[in-house]
Order: structure tokens, then sequence, then C-alpha cells
């Protein structure tokens, strides 16, 4: 288990976290999500064993991330935000160097680094020179090198951001894979429907506060409700807000209210009445995106 104890970090006066406790299960992949500046990078330096000052603990599998902070780095593989690779050499080498890194060599190395580089989908590039590569692959490759030691817990920073669709399909079958090997997995990231997709729980940090967490299941049932979707010419936040709570999307408005479908049969109602014929008027149940905004009104992104 990994056991997050009231931690805190200010880099002068910015609090970037703020007694931030909760648990995650072994072999589960948990999601931290929060917007730009939430304290995500921060938390994850500090379970790594980057950043040192504190205050708090975590204990990953009952060790002290304070007290035994080698022994913890050694069973942890870390992706970092930014891509950490040597440009010059090749895809191999590179694994190559983080492997002598981690103290692995001769064929066990040679061994893990097909292994991985099949797992990461670069088996046909190992030989070339990753200045060749896209930033997708740069970001295959960086997992990778951090996955050759066989970590049984992995943390991932945002690892999906500004990368090609193909590469993002080989990181989710990645970490799919992962779980399967009954590693445990933490990732951060703000886009919420991924987080949905590959976690089985979650974390919502907003300005350094965990401001809710649990198992998907438990999130998405605890705070679960309809609202409406409507897109239409003629109608706007204003007449909206009739009906409820309105909140202004990139193609539409989002209503909630209390009873959904009634309020739909009025706004049918109302349109027919006004000649309004809409583009678009759809119930849909809450997203973890809605839930975040529900929770902190902050966005996590543009969305539609
Ligand atoms: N080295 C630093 N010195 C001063 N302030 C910092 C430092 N690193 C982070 N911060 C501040 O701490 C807060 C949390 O930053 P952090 O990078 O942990 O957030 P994040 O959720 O990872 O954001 P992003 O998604 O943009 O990476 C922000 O206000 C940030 O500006």
């Amino acid at each position: 288990m990994i056991d997050v104890r009231g931690v805190s970090k200010s880099y002068g006066s910015v609090q970037a976290l703020n007694d931030i406790q909760f648990q995650i299960d072994e072999g589960s992949c948990f999601g931290l999500v929060g917007p730009n500046g939430a304290g995500k990078s921060t938390f994850m330096k500090i379970l790594v064993g980057v950043l040192q000052k504190f205050d708090g603990d975590i204990q990953v599998f009952n060790k002290s991330v304070k007290q035994n902070r080698q022994a913890v780095k050694h069973f942890i593989g870390y992706v970092p935000q930014d891509i950490c690779l040597e440009e010059l050499l090749t895809a191999k080498d590179n694994l190559m160097y983080f492997g002598r890194l981690y103290g692995l060599s001769g064929e066990h190395l040679r061994k893990r680094i097909r292994t991985v580089l099949d797992q990461i989908g670069l088996s046909d590039k190992a030989n070339q020179k990753i200045t060749e590569f896209s930033g997708g692959m740069k970001r295959r490759l960086n997992i990778g090198c951090a996955i050759l030691h066989e970590p049984s817990l992995v943390v991932l920073d945002e690892p999906t951001v500004g990368i090609d669709p193909q590469s993002r399909h080989s990181i989710f079958a990645l970490i799919q894979q992962l779980k399967e090997m009954g590693s445990t997995v933490i990732y951060s990231s703000h886009y919420m429907e991924e987080v949905e997709q590959i976690c089985n729980s979650v974390g919502f940090i907003d300005k350094g506060i965990l401001v809710e967490h649990g198992t998907m299941k438990h999130v998405l049932n605890k705070h679960r409700s309809a609202s409406i979707f409507v897109s239409a010419d003629g109608i706007g936040k204003e007449e909206l807000s009739l009906y409820g709570d309105t909140i202004e999307k990139k193609t539409g408005f989002t209503v909630n209210c209390d009873d959904p479908l009634l309020t739909m049969g009025k706004m049918i109602e109302q349109f027919q009445q006004s000649g309004i014929n809409p583009e678009r008027l759809e119930l849909s149940q809450a997203r973890l995106e809605d839930i975040f905004f529900y929770l902190t009104g902050t966005q996590l992104r543009d969305n539609g």
C-alpha cells in the first residue's frame, strides 16, 4: 500500500501541497487529477524522493520515503513530465544507459531491453537515433527507461501531454499491461476521460488541496447527477439559467437541475412556442470532469 500521511510542501510563500492524506492499494492504478499548478508534479517528486524537504511522510510498501529514500527509489519507476533522454544516442543505447544506472547488466539487461522495446512499440526503431523520433516516440522511450528494472510502483507525470494518437494508444496499452502484471501505477493528468478509462481510483487536487479521492466507482456514484446539454441558436445563458445552474461550454450550455427529464420537457415546450430549433438537446450523466468542476469551480481545460 502507498500511505500518504499529511504531506505539505511550500516553495517560499506558495503552498504547493496542503496536508495531503490518502491511501492507494497495491496493484491499483491511481489517477491524480488537477489543473496546471495544482500540485501534481510536486506530489510525484516527493513520492519518488526527488524533493526531500517537506512535512508529513509517505510510506511506500511499508517504507518511509523520508527514512528509506534509497530503498524506496529502487522499487519505483519514475517518468517525469519533461523528457529525460540522451539525444545523440539510439533508443537501444538510451535503454542500455538507464538500465546500467538501475544496476542491470549483461544478458539480463539485453533481454529486458528487447522486452521493453516490444512493450513500448519501438522494436523496429531500436537502432535509430532519437533526434529522429517524434515527441510521442520519445515519451514512450522515456517510459521504457523507467520500467527496465521491473519496478513495483510506476509513477507517470502527465505522460500523454501533446502527443500523437498512436503514442497515446501505445501508452494506454502499456499501462494496462503494467496493471495486469500487478504493478501499482500512479498517473497524473488533466485529461479526465483518460483517467476515467484507465484508473480504478482517483484523487482530485486543486490549489494544493486534495478535494476528493476514492475508487472511481465511489467518486462517480457519490457525485453522479444528470444534466441537460443545449446547443441552439437564439437561446443563451440568461434564458437557460431559469431552468437551473447553467455553465457555458465551447459548443453550447450545460444546465444542472434537480429533475432533468421534467426540465427537458419544459424546455421543449418553450422551444416549440418560440420557434427555436435546437441543434443538440441531450440528457447527459456527469463525467469526472463535471464532478471536478462542481467540487472546485475550476475547469481543467477548455471543453466542448
Ligand atoms: N521550484 C519551484 N519554485 C517555486 N514554485 C514552484 C516550484 N515548483 C512548483 N512551484 C509552484 O507550486 C505550485 C504547484 O506546482 P506543480 O508543478 O506541482 O503543479 P502541477 O499540478 O504539476 O502543474 P502542471 O500541470 O502545470 O505541471 C504552482 O503554484 C507552482 O507555480
